[in-house]
This record gives C-alpha cells, sequence and structure tokens, in this order.
C-alpha cells in the first residue's frame, strides 16, 4: 500500500469537501462505507421559452437543450438538440458546451467549457438561464465494492458508476458506456454480462468502428447465400449468435446513418432481418453499447439519430477519465503490476511512494490503458521510466493551444498528430495504406477510417 493509499485508509470519521462533492465516512468506518452528495443546483429561465420557470438538480448532472429528452427543455429555433451539460464535480460546477450551433455564452464569454459561480448567467442562442446553488445537497449512490469484474477504484467517481453498473446488471436494460479511450469501457459491458442472470450466454463483441461499413450490416444480422458478391454460403449474425445473451456494440457513434435506422428497428420490435432475407427472426438480446464520443454532439450534427440514442442511453454510464480520479490510481496500478505476474523484487522500485506519487501527478490522455503500457514498459526495463514533460521528450505547447480550454486543446492537439501521423506514414510508404498501417501496427481497416475523419488520401 502506498503513503498516499495508507493517508486515505486512516482518515476517521470526516467530512471531505471539494468543490461541490462531499463525502461523509462514518467514525472508524472503512473505506467503501462512505457516502456521498453534491450540491443542488437551480436553473431559472431569465429569458426565452417558459421564461421564469426554474429547474431543480436531482443528481449531479443537468442537460439543456431543444429535445424532449433533456433534463431542462428549452423549446427555441436557436438552443441545438443538446445544448449543454451542467455538472458539478470534485473542483465545483461546471458548464460544457456539446458542440451546439450558436454555442454558450456565460457571463458575456463564449465558451467551450467554463466553472460556473452563484448567479452566472448563461446565454444559449436567444434564450439565457440562471445558475444558482441551493442549500441543499443531493445524494449519491455509491457501491460498497471497490471492485467489479476486473476493474477496481476507490474514488466516489467510480464508485458511483459501479453503482450503476451493478443496477444494471439486475434488469435486461440496454446501456450506454460514455467514456474516453482507455477509461474501461469493454471491461464494464463484460462485468455487467458477467453479474447479470445471462452470464451463462454468450457475450459476442462487435467493434462498430473497425468493420467496413458496407459488411457492418452482415456482420450484425447475418445474410442468406447470394445476398451480395461474395456470400457463398448463409452466415449468422452477431444478434443470432448473442441468443439469450449481450451484443456489446463499441464505438456505436462510428456506424452509418442508414445502419442507425436498421438497429433502432431491432432495438424496437426485438427481431433482425439476415440481408437478402424477407423473414424475421426473433432475438433475445441484451444490449450495451459504447462510446468515445458525446453521442449528444454528434445528434446536434446530424451523425447519429437522435431516436437510437433515446433507445440506447436507457442507463448511461460515463466512466470517469483518469485524471479526474487521482486517488484511484494506486489501487489500480497495483492490480496491473500484480496481473503482470512480474517477480516481486522486480516490482519493488514501481512500488514505492514517490513513484506512485508521481504516477497521481501524470495526466493519463490515454488513461487505463496508457498506465498499463507505460507499466508494462518500466517492468521490461526493471526501471521507473521518465514520465512527464519535465524528465521525457520536450513538446511544446504552441499559444493557439495554451488560449484555449484542456478538453478542445487536447482534441485539437490529438486530431493534428493523427494527420501528420498518417501523412508521414502514407508518404513514407508512397500512399500504399496496407504497408503503413503494418509500420504503425494498426489494423487496416482502423488506419482507413483514420484516414477519412483527416481526410487524407493514399
Ligand atoms: N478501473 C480499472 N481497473 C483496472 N484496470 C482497468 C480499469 N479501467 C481500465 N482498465 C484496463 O485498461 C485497459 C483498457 O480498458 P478498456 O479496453 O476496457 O477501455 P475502453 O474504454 O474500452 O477503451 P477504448 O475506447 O479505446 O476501446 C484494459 O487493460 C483494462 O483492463
Amino acid at each position: 500500500m502506498s503513503a498516499t493509499d495508507r493517508k486515505e485508509e486512516e482518515v476517521p470519521g470526516t467530512d471531505t469537501v471539494e468543490g461541490g462533492l462531499q463525502v461523509t465516512r462514518p467514525h472508524g468506518a472503512r473505506r467503501g462505507s462512505e457516502s456521498a452528495s453534491v450540491r443542488r443546483f437551480r436553473l431559472t429561465v431569465v429569458e426565452g421559452p417558459a421564461q421564469g420557470s426554474v429547474w431543480e438538480s436531482g443528481a449531479d448532472r443537468c442537460s439543456i437543450g431543444s429535445h424532449p429528452l433533456n433534463d431542462l427543455v428549452l423549446d427555441e429555433e436557436t438552443v441545438s438538440r443538446f445544448h449543454c451539460e451542467v455538472r458539478i464535480g470534485k473542483d465545483g460546477a461546471r458548464v460544457r458546451d456539446l458542440d451546439s450551433l450558436n454555442g454558450v455564452v456565460v457571463d458575456g464569454v463564449q465558451v467551450v467549457e467554463s466553472f460556473l459561480r452563484g448567479g452566472s448567467l448563461l446565454r444559449l442562442g436567444r434564450a439565457t438561464v440562471r445558475f444558482d446553488f441551493s442549500t441543499e445537497r443531493n445524494k449519491l449512490t455509491l457501491s460498497e465494492t471497490t471492485r467489479l469484474g476486473t476493474l477496481v477504484g476507490t474514488s466516489v467517481a467510480m464508485r458511483a458508476c459501479f453503482a450503476r453498473m451493478e443496477r444494471a446488471a439486475g434488469t435486461d436494460a440496454t446501456v450506454l458506456l460514455e467514456g474516453e479511450t482507455g477509461t474501461g469501457k469493454s471491461q464494464a459491458a463484460q462485468a455487467i454480462h458477467q453479474a447479470s442472470t445471462r452470464r451463462d450466454k454468450p457475450f459476442l463483441i462487435v467493434d462498430c468502428g473497425a468493420i467496413p461499413a458496407n459488411l457492418l450490416e452482415s456482420e450484425l444480422f447475418g445474410h442468406e447465400k447470394g445476398a451480395f458478391t461474395g456470400a457463398a454460403t448463409r452466415r449468422i449474425g452477431a444478434f443470432e449468435e448473442a441468443q439469450g445473451g449481450t451484443i456489446f456494440l463499441d464505438e456505436i457513434g462510428e456506424i452509418p446513418l442508414e445502419l442507425q435506422a436498421k438497429l433502432l428497428r431491432v432495438l424496437e420490435e426485438r427481431q433482425i432481418r439476415r440481408v437478402g432475407s424477407n423473414t424475421h427472426v426473433p432475438v433475445d438480446v441484451r444490449i450495451i453499447a459504447a462510446t468515445h464520443r458525446d453521442l449528444r454532439a454528434e445528434v446536434n450534427a446530424g451523425r447519429f439519430r437522435s431516436d437510437l440514442f433515446f433507445r440506447l442511453a436507457v442507463v448511461r454510464i460515463s466512466l470517469p477519465a483518469l485524471r479526474e480520479r487521482p486517488e484511484d490510481i494506486p489501487v489500480i496500478a497495483e492490480q496491473l503490476l500484480t496481473s503482470a505476474g512480474a517477480d516481486p523484487e522486480r516490482l519493488e522500485p514501481l512500488r514505492t511512494p514517490e513513484f506512485i506519487s508521481r504516477l497521481r501527478q501524470f495526466a493519463w490522455p490515454g488513461n487505463v490503458r496508457e498506465l498499463r503500457n507505460y507499466l508494462e514498459r518500466c517492468l521490461v526495463f526493471e526501471e521507473a521510466l521518465p514520465l512527464s514533460e519535465e524528465d521525457g521528450p520536450a513538446w511544446d505547447v504552441p499559444p493557439s493551444l495554451s488560449a484555449l480550454p484542456y478538453p478542445e486543446a487536447r482534441r485539437r492537439a490529438i486530431d493534428e498528430f493523427e494527420r501528420r501521423y498518417l501523412q508521414t506514414l502514407l508518404e513514407r510508404h508512397q500512399g500504399k495504406v496496407a504497408q503503413a498501417a503494418a509500420e504503425a501496427q494498426m489494423d487496416r481497416v482502423y488506419f482507413y477510417r483514420l484516414m477519412r475523419r483527416h481526410n487524407l488520401k493514399p
């Protein structure tokens, strides 16, 4: 156990208040039995439709937009379908623009993401909403466990996720898992399946982002012999194969619009039709979908159907980025090191309080997957490798990026990196995608997908 970890275990009977989040641990109780609450907040429409109406938060977040699925609905043409989200976190209240058409203006300043204070005025198109803290608090439901399936975590954010996953596992409801890459979405899907009554039935994974659009329909629903060129035999699709079990649709945000319509029908009617067949086959399959995108922003952009989002998001679980829960790093690192099965002597330098403390200070843009890869590299070299910008290669952050809020800057930097990386490899291999993808150790289909995203031609 690291020094930081020990400190958290020993704090007796305290209230920890961070921003809008409060954690209460009864005197002498062990970690795992705390309760948490967040400050309640109020949104008052001061201009626009339903002027004067007041909305009170029942949890830690609220989405605002013109679509009826929002918590606060502003039926006004200049307000996007999912315009923005207000959320209470460790560091206070924030608003985040969901790629709305007219943007979010907080107290006169256009923002992508911004902190809010009591009395802040949010302008969304022609509507204005006032944000205020209320004196009361909303209780957050936390799981008593700090481990679910292969996922571990002691943070409030992770235990709130565990509670939602446990509740979801007890039902057949469709689940939408959201979170940045490497936050544990695939593992969460497996954990829900394993904790459900379907655990002895198949768990089928379809990576919708890695399968070319023209093959995805047949992959999901199967096809009849002769349905298209190359369909030499009849093929059973993932939905039929998963009968009685669970299907995990990874990267659901990548599926093309025509197929979204077909998937919607399956969710509504619980039957599929193989490509090239006129017969409907009933399917008893639990659906769990995952995405690293915010599907609400995809709906705004017209790339994702709002009715499909509605059907998928029966239970929404957002896996937090690792940088939002550094307190989980000691337990996750310990689990990753233990499962690597290395000789305990080699693990010693990777278990010191100084090393763990450095891990906690890093931002981990690739989340737990990056942490795992880094620890694996350390194990190979048998030392704590450089981690931060100070002891690693120098990266200059241009002023155009450092002037932006972190999420926007990160998105642009990653986009730019991806584009240049692909370009360099394509040039090196004279536009031969298969060779470029092989050098990148990347699936060719994924390489093509990234090229399409960045408008690159071979
Ligand atoms: N809380 C956690 N505890 C332990 N291991 C974790 C945790 N979260 C993620 N991992 C590990 O990190 C790796 C990445 O997890 P996973 O593949 O589930 O992420 P993901 O969100 O599905 O990523 P992507 O969106 O890129 O597919 C896996 O090895 C997983 O076991």
